[in-house]
């Protein structure tokens, strides 16, 4: 051993033609975990008695909803005709909020398993998914989960596999997740198909930051992907991103949990820890190299952006110190929420928060409720708007409290535009087969952040799912819709919303609040 550290694993026999970094993507409960848990169990990393467990997903609420948040890496050995393997698995969130965690954690890959469930076929997110990882240039190894199901239809989720992306027919892996069945076959072409990483040892340390978090104990962990190079405990490091050096304090991998390494190498995938004191310093997308050796820095990743809006104020105004604390506990490791402080006259103190989808907004609240026990009331989400004035500037109006008012500003505003999401080419269907029908359009994104999503699962029966992008701006006959009451308008329930909903919009308001207040 060489840094006299009995425990820490050595990596240095894995050289890049056997090492395999791969991810699993699917549509929303298709079966990803599932897999995730089998190949853990299948190559010892997790014991089979904890069945089910779902070793990857750990928040809590992503057990309840049966939704994964945060992606998180496992890495584990696999023997193939006597060559041992480094098989990474990077797990990405199945949800659209959150597919700037999906692009990322693809970074780190050279292959995907595109899982479909034989029983639902192609969904929304199996195109979004298929698409990210075919833009990135990586193997994508199509597998049918679920095939155990009575309403099981393999051979026609094949043929719309085949209409869809052009897969070969035939050819397809059909497997049981939750039995096992043919899971293990899934590992073999893992190691057959997908290619190795290439990189050299040999070279300067050239790595990609693409996920970190906050650890109690050991404080910022970054996940890394060595492209170039080796890293180790006391290596000096600099982030070409800020320029700040670092001194590494520990590498290893995650398998499950945290298992220390004397070192990670060209090709590999695992953490360092350093003394960086906060996770803003983690820059997803960042280049770490060698103080004295620097190299050329990767391209980086898009920010996400935040596209929902909500007010958040404590129901009991003596939890405002308490919720200030969760605030800044869970932003700690969700740098994609935005947090402004905004106080209203009917709820008092409270913050403005921006996030990437309604989910994503949902999800927040929860945590906020379970894993710090704060009651909270969060105002209806609204998509920022952009007001151009007469006189040349421009405004991002995240909250109706921030639209401009004519008559105060004295200068007009020349125009109001909303953002919009659209899916694929603009405004066209495709068919994949007799009963399924991709449609593509251009919304404004504020009926997606209300109730689209509801209406469209109503209105098909549940069969119909949806995938969204961002579409840019464009104008609209907007405007603020305040609510009197005694004369007063009461800012909690002022909407910006176009000029044509105004009238039925206000009516429901109305009439709602006459059997709640009284006269
Ligand atoms: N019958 C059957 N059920 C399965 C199989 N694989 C997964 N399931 C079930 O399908 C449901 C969803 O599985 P998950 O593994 O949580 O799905 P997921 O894709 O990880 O979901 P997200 O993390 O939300 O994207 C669970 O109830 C699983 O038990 C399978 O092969 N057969």
């Amino acid at each position: 051993m060489r840094d006299g550290d009995e425990k820490s694993i050595d990596l240095a026999d894995f050289d890049v033609d056997s090492v395999r970094n791969f991810s699993i993507i699917a549509h929303i409960d298709h079966g990803k975990s599932t897999l995730a848990d089998r190949l853990l169990e299948i190559t010892g990393v997790i014991s089979k008695e904890k069945k089910n467990a779902q070793v990857l997903d750990k928040l809590p609420v992503e057990r309840q909803r049966g939704i994964t948040v945060k992606a998180q890496t496992a890495s584990m050995f696999y023997e193939k005709d006597g060559k041992k393997y480094l098989i990474n698995l990077i797990d990405t969130p199945g949800h659209v909020d959150f597919s700037y965690e999906v692009s990322r954690s693809l970074a780190a890959c050279q292959g995907t398993v595109l899982l479909v469930d034989a029983a639902q076929g192609i969904q929304a997110q199996t195109v979004a998914n298929f698409y990210l990882a075919f833009s990135q240039g990586l193997k994508v190894i199509p597998v049918l989960n679920k095939v155990d199901l009575p309403g099981a239809e393999p051979e026609r989720v094949e043929k719309q596999m085949h209409t869809a992306f052009e897969f070969e027919q035939n050819r397809f892996l059909r497997i049981s997740a939750k039995s096992g069945s043919n899971v293990e076959q899934v590992l073999e072409k893992v190691v057959d198909e997908i290619p190795h990483p290439i990189g050299n040892r040999d070279l300067p340390l050239r790595s990609l930051l693409f996920d970190s978090w906050y650890d109690t104990y050991a404080g910022v962990i970054c996940l890394i992907s060595i492209v170039d190079g080796s890293i180790k405990k006391g290596d000096k490091i600099m982030s070409a991103h800020t320029g700040v050096k670092y001194e590494v304090s520990q590498v290893g991998i995650m398998s499950p949990g945290m298992k220390k390494t004397q070192a990670l190498y060209a090709g590999q995938v695992g953490y360092f820890v350093c003394n960086m004191k906060s996770i803003s310093e983690a820059y997803i997308g960042d280049t770490f190299h060698l103080v004295k050796q620097p190299v050329s820095p990767f391209e980086g990743f898009k920010q996400p952006k935040p596209m929902v809006f909500a007010g958040l104020f404590p129901s009991d105004s003596n939890d405002f110190e308490k919720l200030q604390d969760a605030i800044n506990q869970l932003t700690l490791n969700d740098s994609s929420v935005t947090v402004n402080k905004e106080t209203s006259n009917a709820l008092g103190q409270g913050w403005r928060l921006g996030f990437l989808g309604t989910l994503h907004m949902d999800v927040f609240r929860q945590r906020l409720e379970e894993e710090y026990d704060v009651s909270v009331i969060i105002s209806h989400p609204t998509v920022p708007y952009k007001v151009t004035l007469t006189n040349g500037t421009e405004q991002l109006v995240k909250s109706p409290a921030d639209f401009p008012d004519k008559v105060k500003l004295g200068y007009n505003i020349e125009k109001i535009s909303e953002p919009y999401y659209y899916r694929g080419s603009l405004n066209s269907h495709t068919y994949i087969d007799e009963s399924r029908v991709i449609i593509s359009a251009r919304l404004p994104s504020s009926e997606i952040v209300t109730d689209f999503y509801d209406k469209l699962k109503s209105h098909s029966s549940g069969f119909a799912s949806l995938d969204y992008e961002d579409s840019g701006y464009e104008t609209a006959d907007l405007v603020k819709m305040e609510v009197l009451l005694n004369n007063e308008p009461v800012d909690a329930l002022a909407a910006v919303m176009h000029r044509s909903r105004v009238e039925t919009n206000g009516r429901d308001i109305a009439k709602r609040l006459k059997d709640l207040i009284k006269r």
